[in-house]
């Protein structure tokens, strides 16, 4: 495999997505020397078959807003490969969704669910529908609306959806409700469901958690653990807050938090009442962030985001791209020795050459935020088996998975100076589960 050439090729069938252009240049510049190990790969052309998803639906979702009105937006689902289990990934309702952002998430969930070791095959949907000012009714119409097209090509073990961006507890219900009266049985076809009708314990926090859990793996490798040291955290919704929640446990302090609107910074640091603060400010009242500002007294910068402010660790949860060269460098500059993703592909290749090139402790979101899906692969193993595990078991066995996809990324990440590089040690242990479940089975 020539790893430029099967990206100039896939930039050429597939222009103008530039979030799966970025995904895929990265993998591939990062697994081309091991696959060119194995010339029974390139015999079958496997590199263009896991490039490119299994199958995208694409489909017209019409809703009425509360005034009346009838309203269009656009419906995906992105299932981009399935040899080791059913497709698996969340679903993302956000104003900027297309279908190369979706094909950029669901490349990236299939090298992720195959770090996780669980059963799970790679995929991503969305709308460009934003819940953002929506009321109750209006986003369950919507999400009705979106399921009546999207249940025929999804079930318990053919594709599993889930949350993402502006898909939380409140949206799965609605679509699992849908689901359940067009398919007329009552199943695990979604995950990240309300612990009521199937939901696992752990699984609203399991992202942010989990990031954590790897983060003081990696810390571990130094000596040192998250006591006193402080850190930036991005976003403000799901992964956000039970990262924010998981660092103040284990004595760490979180001077920033942010929305797409701008950041605030509290040097005194985010404690439990703060956060439990900002949990109904952002899940209950859909408020903003610099609401928070308001109420404590401390700073709020419009239209910026956090990485100028002095810190040991940063934590990107928000969005892809939310973290440039530049901010990088700065980062550097001030001094930060980790930075962990909780978000997806939240680094720019520029960001990523900055921290690996400072040598620093770096974690790409495929590795670091697996805990979600991992704790999602958890719920449908309880929807199978009609049990539900408490809480300490499905906290123990999270512990257990980012663990281990640490010490996946030690294996295949080290290098010749003793340095992790962690994205190569991910993308390869990734992709060699997938490529090898891909030889076993023929050219499908
Ligand atoms: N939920 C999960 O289990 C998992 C999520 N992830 C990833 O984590 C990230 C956050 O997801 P999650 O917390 O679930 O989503 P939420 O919708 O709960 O929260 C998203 C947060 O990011 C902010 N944000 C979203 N888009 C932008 C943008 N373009 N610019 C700046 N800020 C933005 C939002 O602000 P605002 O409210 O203003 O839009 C909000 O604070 C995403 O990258 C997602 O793919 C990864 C693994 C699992
Ligand atoms: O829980 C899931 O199935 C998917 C979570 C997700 O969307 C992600 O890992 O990016």
């Amino acid at each position: 495999m020539n790893a430029a050439k099967v990206l100039e090729d896939l930039k050429r069938r597939f222009p103008n997505e530039p979030e799966y252009h970025q995904a895929v240049e990265e993998v591939l510049s990062t697994i081309e020397e091991e696959y060119n190990k194995h010339p029974e790969f390139d015999k079958v052309n496997l590199i263009e078959r896991l490039c490119i998803p299994d199958r995208v639906y694409q489909f017209r979702v019409t809703w009425m807003d509360d005034k009346g009105n009838i309203q269009t937006n656009m419906g995906y689902r992105v299932q981009h490969n399935n040899a080791i289990g059913p497709y698996k990934g969340g679903i993302r309702f956000h104003s900027s969704v297309n279908l190369g952002i979706l094909k950029f998430l669901a490349f990236e969930q299939t090298f992720k669910n195959s770090l996780t070791t669980l059963p799970m095959g790679g995929g991503k949907g969305g709308s460009d529908f934003s819940p953002r000012g929506k009321s109750n009714a209006e986003v369950m119409r919507f999400c009705q609306a979106f399921m009546l097209e999207l249940w025929r090509h999804i079930g318990p073990e053919t594709d599993v959806p889930a949350g993402d961006i502006g898909v939380g507890g409140r949206e799965v219900g609605f679509m699992f409700g849908m689901y359940k009266k067009l398919s007329h049985e009552f199943s695990g076809v979604l995950t990240g469901k309300g612990r009521e009708f199937g939901g696992s314990l752990i699984r609203p926090e399991a992202t942010g958690y989990g990031n954590i859990y790897f983060l003081m793996e990696m810390l571990k490798t130094k000596g040192t653990d998250l006591k006193g040291k402080t850190c930036l955290v991005s976003g403000s919704g799901n992964v956000a807050q039970y990262t924010v929640e998981k660092v103040i446990e284990l004595g760490g302090k979180v001077v920033t938090m942010s929305d797409s609107d701008g950041y605030i910074y509290d040097p005194d640091g985010i404690d439990r009442e703060k956060l439990d603060f900002i949990m109904e400010l952002k899940n209950l009242y859909r408020g903003r962030i610099r609401e928070y500002a308001e109420k404590y007294g401390c700073k709020y910068v419009a239209g910026a985001r956090p990485w100028s402010e002095k810190a040991d660790i940063a934590l990107p949860s928000a969005t892809q791209n939310e973290l440039n060269g530049d901010e990088a460098k700065q980062l550097v500059a001030n001094g930060v020795i980790a930075v962990s993703e909780g978000a997806n592909m939240p680094s720019t290749p520029e960001a990523i050459r900055v921290f690996q090139e400072a040598k620093i402790l770096y974690a790409p979101g495929k590795a670091a935020n697996a805990g979600g899906v991992s704790v999602s692969g958890l719920e449908m193993t309880q929807n199978s088996i009609k049990l539900s595990w408490s809480q300490e078991e499905v906290d123990e066995k999270l512990k257990s998975i980012m663990k281990n996809i640490h010490e996946a990324c030690v294996q295949y990440g080290t290098e010749a100076d003793g340095y992790v590089n962690y994205v190569k040690g991910a993308n390869v242990a990734g992709f060699m589960k997938v490529a090898k479940a891909m030889m076993a089975q023929g050219i499908v």
